[in-house]
């Protein structure tokens, strides 16, 4: 509460992520970065919903996912499910908190050059890095900008460059489009440029395979 008044635009954007290898990670990174991410997002927006219908405050409750709330991705084992648990509860709270006007939105933005992006740098794995380094990143100004648009355009999936459209408008399931036209054509290229990249993606994996197995055996 600000001033004792009840929000009536939610953002819920913490969070950060742990990468690492599934084989050398300890679950209890499983747990934290869940329990960050997912539990964090869900009990803000639990506290505020609840002020936002009892008080009969309308508005909106947008929640940040990521482009890895759409996809996997080597490295991202801990992250990815968290990031994919609030875009369902995007999804869900979508569908019934209409009933008392307020809109739900969930974004998802490629990297963000922010300090905990260097922080999560430190530890990423090469291969991580390497696969990440195609998606050149955005600031948190033009990120911020995006997602307000996003929100103003009305759409439930809102995504800030071209690598983010072709994700949505693919792993969009039985979420809302944002323009049937627009939306069809770009799943329509996501069909063919998913998979080419997957190729080079797992060319990638399979090569840092190699090389790894080549160290575990000296
Ligand atoms: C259509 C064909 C072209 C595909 C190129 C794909 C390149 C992969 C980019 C992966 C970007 C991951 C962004 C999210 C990062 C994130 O959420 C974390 N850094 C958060 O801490």
């Amino acid at each position: 509460m600000h001033d004792g008044k009840i929000p009536e635009h939610l953002f819920l954007c913490a969070g950060l992520s742990l990468p690492g290898i599934f084989v050398e990670q300890d679950i209890s990174q499983y747990e934290r970065n869940m329990n960050i991410n997912y539990f964090g997002s869900l009990y803000t927006a639990h506290e505020c919903v609840r002020l936002m219908v009892n008080n009969g405050v309308q508005g909106s409750v947008t929640f940040v996912s990521s482009l890895l709330g759409l996809f996997g991705l080597i490295g991202y084992s801990q992250y990815v499910p968290t990031k994919y648990a609030v875009r369902g509860l995007a999804e869900a709270l979508r569908s019934e908190l209409q009933a008392y006007g307020i809109s739900v939105h969930c974004y998802f933005p490629a990297t963000i050059l922010t300090p905990g992006f260097d922080e999560e740098n430190l530890t990423k794995p090469a291969i991580t890095r390497e696969i990440e380094g195609t998606d050149e990143g955005q600031s948190p100004e033009v990120c911020a900008r995006k997602l307000l648009s996003g929100l103003e355009r009305g759409e439930f999936a809102i995504a800030s460059d071209s690598l983010g459209w072709i994700f949505r408008c693919c792993s969009r399931g039985a979420a809302p489009m944002n323009n049937v036209l627009t939306d069809t054509i770009i799943a329509a290229i996501g069909w063919i440029a998913i998979p080419c990249w997957r190729l080079y993606a797992d060319a990638l994996v399979k090569k840092w395979a190699r090389a790894n197995a080549k160290v575990k055996s000296q």
